[in-house]
């Protein structure tokens, strides 16, 4: 892959676990490149290592052995507060579950990591971009309300939002859609689509082909091992069944 479109890329990279007897080796010399502007898609049965690797990618965990790189920086030999840093400013974070702050509203939840990502450009241009990502989610609606008062797909798309207030470069989501009904998962599947087409990286980790189907390449583990990838494309409304049936058959062909 050409250099200059690489945003994310690992060597070698491995994870083992010593705070088990045996140790746990759970990722074992991932190779990885993720190209700038790309939704690659993680798969692999339970236990596989899947989030264990987007953690050791992200800098959310320390890998064992090899190297990560993000836009030709390598993050591995980074301290811990250069690291902290660099998720700040230019990584994303959505989680299967939404962690909001019970006293404050939805407005307030995604404009604190946007004051902490950018605190020069000051509170004025934090809470425009803000209302603007709120606005372009769909939720601009909500901005008063507690946490407790909006659905889970809304919560999720506000999850979207505060991931997206520090303009990321890469954006890391771990099952994003696992704790949702089927409509709601496709409400927030439409709104990772459109991040993708703003620009954003995205790696994301799901066990749903019909959410995997929204990926250009889906990556596939089996014991912490990369063992193939599959280039599904632009994702478009109407190839969606064609897509899931291809990728189908490709994890069957895994033993998924
Ligand atoms: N902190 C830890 N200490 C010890 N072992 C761990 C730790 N975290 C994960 N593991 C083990 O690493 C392996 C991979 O876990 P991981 O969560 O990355 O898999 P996964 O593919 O994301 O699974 P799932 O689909 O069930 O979420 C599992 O065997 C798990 O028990």
């Amino acid at each position: 892959m050409d250099e200059a479109t690489v945003s994310l890329e690992s060597r070698e990279l491995s994870k083992t676990y010593f705070s088990s007897e045996p140790p746990t080796e759970v990722l074992r010399g991932i190779d990885l490149s993720v190209r700038a502007g790309e939704f690659l898609v993680v798969m692999g049965a339970s236990g596989s290592g899947k989030s264990t690797l987007l953690y050791s990618i992200s800098g959310m965990d320390r890998p064992t052995g090899g190297n990560v790189t993000l836009e030709g920086r390598e993050l591995t030999s980074l301290g811990d507060a250069e690291m902290s840093t660099v998720r700040l400013t230019r990584m994303g974070f959505v989680f299967q579950q939404p962690h909001f702050l019970s006293n404050l509203d939805v407005r307030d939840n995604i404009l604190l990591p946007a004051l902490r990502a950018a605190p020069k450009k000051g509170r004025e241009a934090a809470v425009s971009r803000v209302d603007a990502l709120m606005e372009r989610f769909g939720i601009a609606h909500l901005k008063k309300h507690g946490i407790t008062q909006v659905s889970g797909g809304q919560l999720q798309r506000a999850s979207i939002c505060r991931a997206l207030a520090g303009e990321p470069s890469v954006l890391f989501a771990d099952e994003p859609t696992g704790a949702l009904n089927s409509s709601m998962s496709t409400e927030v599947m439409d709104a990772f689509t459109d991040v993708h087409r703003g620009g954003t990286t995205i790696v994301m980790v799901t066990h749903d082909p019909g959410v995997a189907v929204r990926g250009d390449r889906v990556i596939y583990l089996r014991d912490g091992v990369l063992v193939d990838a599959r280039e599904i494309g632009a994702w478009e409304p109407g190839t969606a069944q064609r897509r899931e049936d291809d990728l189908l058959a490709w994890l069957r062909d895994l033993g998924f």
